[in-house]
Formats: C-alpha cells, sequence, structure tokens
C-alpha cells in the first residue's frame, strides 16, 4: 500500500486546560509580562505540535498560534493600524488596545467569522494609515517551529493578501489602492520566509469561499505580484465552503501554487472538480475530517470520497476541512462520558489527527479498517433511538401559526400597563463573582440545592428591586442561574451531552463548551418557570420569561451529521414550545425567545440561503406559535448583519423584536424600515460592550432619531444586548440615563414638541 500523505491547517489555541485565556487575562490585568505572557502561549503550541508529530502529520502548521485573532494578528503584522491607536508602539500593547480598546479609543469592530460562532476583528484601513510591517515576533514563531518539527514538517503559514482586504473596512482608497500598497511587502514576506528553507507555505484565502462577491480581479493582481519563482511550495488554503466556480477556475490555472486545499465537508468541491478537472501536476488538499463537528467521518463519506479521488485525481493529501481551532482540544479527559455510547465516534482536536491517519489508511487500501470504522457507526446505531425514529407526525401546520395576525394579538396585548415608548432589557444582568461562586459550589457539590436556589432568589430580588427603583417598564429576572444562554437549556433537555473541559474559542479569551445532540431531544421538565414566578410574585410589573431559540440552541452546539439539521432544530423547537406554555400558565404575559445566531447558520450562498431560512423561521415559530394572543412573544438578535435575511426575520411573526443596533449606524433600523416592518421594534440605543456610560442627550437623540422613521407606538426602548459582561454601577448608571432619556422624550410627545411620524 502507498502511504497517503496528510496535514492540518491549524490547531486549537487556548490549550488543554484554556491555559491561554488564563494567561491573557493575567497579562490584560498587568500581571504579567510580555515575555512571559509569549512563553506560556510558546509552550502550548509546542504541546499541540508535539500531538501532531506523534500522529505522523506530515505538514504542521506554525506561526499561526494567534493569541488573540488570526485577522487581528495579521493587520498587525503588517502594521495596518487606525490613526486612533497610531500614538502607540507596534507591539502586544497596541494589537490588544486594537482588540479591546483602550484610553476612550475604541476597539476594532468585532464580526462573526463565516458562518460560525468565533469572531475576528475588523481591520480598518483609514487616511493615516501606512502600511509597515512588523514581523520579527512571526518569523521567530516560524524559526521555533522549524527547529522543533524540521524545515520539512514545519508549514508557515500566512493570511493571504486577498482576505486582509476584503475583511478590512477601508475608508481611504479602494480594494485595490490597499491592495496594491500591501503587495510589496507580501514579496518581501513570502522571500524571506523561503530563505529560511521551509518545504512548503500555506496561504490562507479565507475570502475565496464568498464567491458571490467577485474578488477574482483582486486574486489575479496579488498572486503574480507576490509568489516567488523558486522557493517553497505554495499551498492556496481555503475553508467553510466551496470556492465557487471562478475562484476554483482561477486558483487551478496558477502554475506557481502547487497545493490546493479546499473544504469536503461543506460546499460543492467535488461538482467543481468534476466540472473543470484538477490538474496533475498540483496536489490536492482534502478537507473531508471535519473540523467544525466533534462526531466522527461517517464511513460512506470515506468511500464516496475515495472513489472520486481515484477517479479525477492525480495526487493528493488527507487533512482536516479547516484548522482545528473550532474544536476542544482532547475528548480522552471527557471522563464522565466514558462508555457513553457516543464516546467511541466523538473526536475533539487531539483525535481527529488519528481520524485523519485512519481516513488515508483507508483510502491506501486498508479495508479492514473501513470495515471496523463502520462496525463502530454499526454499534452506535444500535443503541441508540435516532431523530429518525420518532413517528412523524408530531406537528400540524396550524402549530406554525399564532392563532391571531399581529394586529388582533397587538390590539389584546396592548403595551401591558405600560406607558407610551416602554423601556426594558435583553435580559441578563452583572455576572458577579458572588453568583458565579454560588454557581459553582452548587456544581461541585458544596451546597445544596435548596442554598443554591435561595442564593439565586436573593440574586433575582436585587434585579427586581433596581428595576423597579429605575422605573422600567418590562422586566426581567436577570438570568444569574445560567453560565451561558444555550448551556443552561440544554443541560435540562435529554439528548444532549455536556463536556467538563470541551472549551471552543468564540472570540479572545472567551470560550464557549457547545454542548454535543446525540439523540432524540426531550424536555421532561419545567426549564425557566421557577425563576420567573420568584420574579413576578416580587412586582406588579410584567416580567418577561427569557428563552432561548431552537436555531440558537442548534448553531451554539455540535449537531449530529447523520441527522438533519432541521429535524434537529424541530426537536428543539418542540421543547421550547412546552416551555412557552408553562411560563404562560403561571401567568407569564412576555416572553422573549432569543435567536442571536439565525443569521450566523445561513449558508454564504443564495442558492442554500433560502431553504435553511424557511426551516430556520419555521423552528422559530414552530417554538412560539403556540403562545395565546394575549402572550406578547419578543425575540432579540444581535451582532451581525440582518439585511440579507430581513424578509425571514418579518416572517418570524414575533410581536416585538429587540435588536443590537449601536454598532452600526443604524443600518440595521434603516433595513427593518425599507421593508415596512410593522410589528414592535426595539432598536439598541446604547453599546453594552463599551464602559463608557451612555449620556440622557445621546439616548435621547437616538430615541428621537428613531421616531423619525417609526410610529411611537411602534417602539421599545433597550440596550443593545444582555448586561452580563458588565458591573453594577455601569449597569444602574446607564439604565438610569436610558429611563431618563426615556422620560423626556415621553413628555415632549405629550406636549406635542415633537411629533412621532
Ligand atoms: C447574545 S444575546 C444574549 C441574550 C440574553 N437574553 C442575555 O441577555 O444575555
Ligand atoms: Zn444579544
Amino acid at each position: 500500500m502507498t502511504r497517503i500523505s496528510t496535514s492540518t491547517l491549524g490547531f486549537p489555541r487556548m490549550g488543554p486546560n484554556r491555559e491561554l485565556k488564563f494567561s491573557l487575562e493575567k497579562y490584560w490585568k498587568g500581571e504579567i509580562s510580555d515575555i512571559e505572557l509569549l512563553n506560556s502561549a510558546n509552550e502550548i503550541e509546542k504541546s499541540g505540535w508535539k500531538l501532531q508529530m506523534e500522529a505522523s502529520i506530515d505538514r504542521i502548521t506554525v506561526g499561526d498560534h494567534y493569541l488573540y485573532d488570526m485577522v487581528l494578528t495579521w493587520s498587525d503584522n503588517l502594521g495596518l493600524c487606525p490613526s486612533r491607536f497610531q500614538h502607540m508602539d507596534a507591539g502586544l500593547k497596541r494589537m490588544f488596545a486594537m482588540a479591546r480598546g483602550v484610553d476612550g479609543s475604541e476597539a476594532l469592530s468585532m464580526k462573526k467569522w463565516i458562518t460560525s460562532n468565533y469572531h475576528y476583528m475588523v481591520p480598518e484601513y483609514d487616511e493615516s494609515t501606512v502600511i509597515k510591517p512588523n514581523i520579527e515576533l512571526y518569523l521567530n514563531d516560524i524559526k521555533r517551529g522549524i527547529d522543533f518539527l524540521g524545515a520539512q514538517t514545519a508549514t508557515p503559514v500566512v493570511l493571504g493578501p486577498v482576505s486582509l482586504v476584503f475583511f478590512t473596512k477601508i475608508s481611504h482608497g479602494t480594494d485595490e489602492s490597499v491592495l496594491a500598497t500591501l503587495l510589496p511587502h507580501y514579496k518581501n514576506l513570502l522571500a524571506t520566509i523561503a530563505e529560511m528553507g521551509v518545504a512548503e507555505v500555506q496561504i490562507h484565502e479565507p475570502a475565496l469561499v464568498f464567491a458571490e462577491q467577485n474578488i477574482s480581479h483582486l486574486l489575479s493582481i496579488a498572486y503574480p505580484a507576490i509568489l516567488p519563482k523558486q522557493g517553497p511550495i505554495i499551498n492556496l488554503v481555503s475553508f467553510m465552503e466551496d470556492i465557487g466556480e471562478e475562484n476554483y477556475q482561477w486558483a487551478i490555472s496558477q502554475a506557481e501554487i502547487g497545493i490546493i486545499s479546499l473544504d469536503f465537508t461543506r460546499g460543492h468541491t467535488m461538482d467543481l472538480i468534476h466540472k473543470f478537472g484538477f490538474p496533475q501536476d498540483k496536489t490536492l488538499g482534502v478537507g473531508m475530517i471535519d473540523s467544525r463537528n466533534v462526531w466522527t467521518i461517517q464511513p460512506e463519506k470515506v468511500s464516496e470520497v475515495s472513489d472520486f479521488l481515484k477517479a479525477h485525481v492525480v495526487k493528493f493529501r488527507i487533512q482536516p476541512s479547516g484548522s482545528l481551532q473550532y474544536l476542544p482540544w482532547d475528548f480522552s479527559c471527557e471522563k464522565e462520558l466514558e462508555g457513553h455510547p457516543a464516546s467511541s465516534l466523538l473526536s475533539f482536536a487531539k483525535q481527529k489527527l488519528s481520524e485523519i491517519q485512519m481516513v488515508a489508511q483507508v483510502i491506501a487500501g486498508d479495508m479492514l479498517l473501513l470495515k471496523s470504522h463502520a462496525d463502530t457507526w454499526e454499534v452506535f446505531y444500535k443503541s441508540v433511538a435516532s431523530g429518525t425514529n420518532q413517528p412523524n407526525k408530531r406537528w400540524t401546520e396550524q402549530d406554525f401559526v399564532r392563532s391571531e395576525p399581529f394586529e388582533k394579538r397587538n390590539e389584546k396585548q396592548g403595551l401591558l400597563g405600560s406607558p407610551l415608548l416602554p423601556t426594558t432589557t435583553i435580559g441578563s444582568f452583572p455576572q458577579t463573582k458572588e453568583i458565579r461562586r454560588l454557581r459553582s459550589q452548587y456544581r461541585s457539590g458544596k451546597i445544596t440545592k435548596a442554598v443554591y436556589e435561595a442564593g439565586i432568589d436573593k440574586q433575582i430580588a436585587y434585579a427586581i428591586g433596581i428595576q423597579e427603583a429605575l422605573g422600567l417598564d418590562i422586566l426581567v429576572h436577570g438570568e444569574a442561574e445560567r453560565t451561558d444562554m444555550v448551556e443552561f437549556f440544554a443541560h435540562q433537555m435529554t439528548g444532549l451531552l455536556f463536556t467538563s473541559n470541551g472549551w471552543v474559542q468564540s472570540f479572545g479569551s472567551r470560550c464557549v463548551r457547545p454542548p454535543i445532540i446525540w439523540t432524540d431531544i426531550q424536555r421532561p421538565h419545567p426549564m425557566t418557570v421557577r425563576e420567573f414566578t420568584v420574579a413576578q410574585e416580587l412586582t406588579e410589573k410584567p416580567v418577561k420569561g427569557m428563552l432561548t431559540g431552537p436555531i440558537t440552541i442548534l448553531n451554539w452546539s455540535f449537531p449530529r451529521i447523520d441527522i438533519s439539521r432541521k429535524e434537529q432544530a424541530f426537536q428543539l423547537a418542540l421543547a421550547i414550545r412546552q416551555e412557552v406554555k408553562d411560563l404562560e400558565t403561571a401567568g407569564c404575559r412576555v416572553i422573549q425567545v432569543d435567536e442571536p445566531a439565525l443569521r450566523e447558520g445561513m449558508p454564504l450562498r443564495q442558492h442554500g440561503r433560502e431553504s435553511y431560512l424557511q426551516w430556520a423561521v419555521d423552528a422559530f415559530r414552530l417554538a412560539t406559535g403556540g403562545a395565546k394572543s394575549e402572550t406578547q412573544i419578543h425575540t432579540h438578535m444581535c451582532y451581525c448583519e440582518f439585511k440579507d435575511c430581513m424578509g425571514a426575520i418579518d416572517r418570524m411573526d414575533t410581536d416585538f423584536n429587540s435588536i443590537e443596533n449601536s454598532r452600526s449606524d443604524n443600518a440595521t433600523l434603516e433595513a427593518f424600515v425599507d421593508i415596512g416592518y410593522n410589528k414592535g421594534f426595539g432598536p439598541g440605543v446604547y453599546d453594552i460592550h463599551s464602559p463608557v456610560i451612555p449620556t440622557v442627550d445621546f439616548m435621547e437623540s437616538k430615541i428621537k432619531g428613531f421616531l423619525t422613521c417609526l410610529p411611537v407606538n411602534q417602539l421599545i426602548v433597550n440596550p443593545d444586548c444582555g448586561l452580563k459582561t458588565r458591573t453594577w454601577p455601569e449597569t444602574i448608571d446607564s439604565l438610569k440615563n436610558m429611563v431618563e432619556a426615556t422620560a423626556k422624550v415621553r413628555a415632549q410627545i405629550l406636549a406635542s414638541s415633537i411629533s412621532p411620524s
């Protein structure tokens, strides 16, 4: 059997026990120095290299152990720095200032990374930006990689120039002009790397998958200008989707590109190869090991790709579909899952390395190995009731529709006793040390359930007291009992698994532990009714029931790969639907079902979008459609572009929609106005990520601005998102100003000094 070679495209950066998170947080507090931070990061990187070496991976990436985010590091490497940070010397302090803001200089904005729950920092290029590379640290990292792994194995990663331009917000010049400024520096960089003697360089061009946004002219300008005629083989890397016909044809025609790495887990990569062929003199990087899901590859997929490669491709290698950064580090730490029926099929980053080798061996002809892999799946199937076993008719057409249209519901609901422009918040209040201690003591069995619940109730009472004192109109219980808005619900449903150490980076030092859907989902008991009741008994004002929607739970979990996402979303929706009923029975008049991840799950390409939005919105409607007309259903969404899914948002048919708005220059608000959105609407009046207290004037003018395009009875006043990352003093001061700003606008309306449209 010939051996098939293997490669990786990146490894988790946080470390086996989130070491990087803790080092970063110490560094930001000034407790450790630059050197100490770098030493800690280098140790983590080395342990990742070791695992990959032990798994005999042929090409292992180096220079990609980003301390915060790849796009941020690369913009910093090249000196892409907006004017407000230029007073700082290049280096770690400046890079973190760009990520987190400093001395009143607002941080770069943060966006969700290509259909995932990872976030990147948006680089900015303004009139004062001078491209001035600062790559000493990077070259040092490469050198360490070569010393550790050898020049044949160590494979430097570079973020490609076209992607860097594509992701940059350019306020001075054009894509072409910024690209032209960058190219000489890329050329030098690649020449410098070539001199270091490595066998291969990976140029990551994530922008390639945005095939509908025509970047091929940028590619054609960039690549001839930067690639060295001699030196390491160039591996052009893409992930998250196929790269579309135009980009594919461009890539296969580039003589200087020796390897093309494509995603075989999403999109239609095989169709592209089928249609246009794959050149015999190039190597195909077959990204068939899913870097975004913990489930091990299905045997049918191995056979399908294997047959395809034999028929169409001469030279290829096996690799993950993208960086393994979207996965936790090592499944074997999950002692509590030992012996679980799913455990032999779950693979974290370390296990993915063996999976790569397993697949490579099967494709090289080891059919016994394939058989034993198929047997593992069979054993699993025999031991679980899978989603396909559920009876078909679990819902009827009517279950997706509220019993009356919005106008009728609106009449019945009124403003629930609130005045004009009701004020509210998005759900969570500051997660103090005390709350975190309470939860962790309960988790570890140090305190009883009764003591824990009494502690939570104290927090609820405090939150209600504050809201009453501030004069807010629709109150929340504050979410003190929730570590995370998905984990909290998933924990109480059957069919989902939890890890104790399965952390994945979401942004900066923040990590999440996505649940793993392993079998049918059910909700055996009410999940939120106790806390709601405690809160509602303390006040005459309406308390919002607070739920996470089915699409967000699905998108922030690792779903089963052999059951459709739609089926899994509907199962989650039915569970939420029961909760809505129980909240109503407990006297809840307003229920907010959060869907911040609706947009993020939307496929990149137009043709996939419609069907996704169809079932995603259906799932939301299945979750909420059973609510009585008198029950006001709210939703909340944040930190994404809404413009291209407005129809879907309208179809969700919620009574109110509170959305994040302040970081986007009212663009979101305009998008709602443009489609003639006629339901209740709460565009955020202040940015909750900033420690700055918004002034009364600032919010008063925001609200008045909203009133120039929306009728007053359609508006609700709220911050951008939940307040759990803020402190109580900040929260109180900000909300006090928000209520005061609202009161001023109300008074002006009543005195008719402004006439709402
Ligand atoms: C990311 S959206 C967060 C919504 C949630 N209800 C909260 O207030 O934290
Ligand atoms: Zn939010």
